[in-house]
């Protein structure tokens, strides 16, 4: 069966427990996500650690943001890592999003547009006007002419994203909960169902999964869902 369009968030404390849910749900989803809490503890050995012999895609979302030769060189410096995805801050601009772009042509560059952390409220509170749709929507656009060729967003703005990128642009979006399931920190969320529905390529699940008594089985029940959707 083909995996699911799912990228299970390793957000482990320590490596032996994310290579043990990496191995668990690599059967069912086709990503694992490595963010900054285990690449920051292991380094550049966690790619090869939760990878195993899988093969399963690996995304890198160490989220720079810096000055644009700074973040040409970081992604230099991951790029030989080869992680399918690696992901920058949108609000880094044109010119940083272009120089992450140049620096690794065989990774597929996201620019995150905005935390689905953060709700109406906190975007006013850090001096961004307008609704987070609209922010969402002029960070899209912004880095899809930068040469991003993926975004990430929450599943409530990934409607209103794909009609204005067009089809071309891989849509990853976190900020997905199964019905019923609690947000925890997360402002802008949506069911997995509806995030694919509404154009999303990519579903990043993090807690709902690997703090299931099962995350196995419950990585293959949502990919089992995705599927009768
Ligand atoms: O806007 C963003 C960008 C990245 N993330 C990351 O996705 C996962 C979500 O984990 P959950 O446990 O499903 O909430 C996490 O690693 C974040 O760093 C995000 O949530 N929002």
């Amino acid at each position: 069966m083909t995996p699911a369009p799912i990228a299970v968030a390793l957000d482990a404390p320590d490596l032996e427990t994310a290579a043990r849910w990496a191995s668990l749900v690599t059967p069912h989803v086709s990503t694992v996500k490595v963010g900054l809490e285990l690449y920051l503890r292991y380094g550049p050995d966690v790619i090869a650690s939760v990878q195993g012999a899988s093969g399963v895609k690996v995304f890198l979302d160490l989220k720079l943001h810096d000055i644009p030769n700074t973040v040409a060189g970081a992604t230099r410096a991951v790029a030989r890592l080869r992680p399918a995805i690696l992901t920058v801050h949108a609000s880094g601009g044109p010119a940083m999003i272009q120089a992450a772009v140049e620096a690794a042509p065989h990774t597929e560059i996201a620019a995150v547009t905005v935390l689905t952390s953060l709700s109406a409220a906190d975007l006013a509170a850090i001096g961004v006007g307008g609704s987070p749709e609209d922010a969402v929507r002029r960070l899209a656009v912004m880095s899809v002419e930068a040469g991003a060729k993926a975004l990430v967003c929450s599943p409530r703005e990934v409607a209103g994203v794909r009609a204005a990128v067009g089809p071309g642009i891989t849509l990853i979006t976190p900020g997905v909960r199964p019905a019923g399931a609690d947000s925890q920190d997360q402002a802008r969320v949506a069911t997995p169902e509806q995030a694919l529905a509404d154009g999303a390529d990519l579903l990043v699940i993090g807690r709902p999964i690997t703090g299931s008594a099962d995350p196995g089985a419950t990585a293959a029940s949502i990919a089992a869902s995705l599927r009768r959707s």
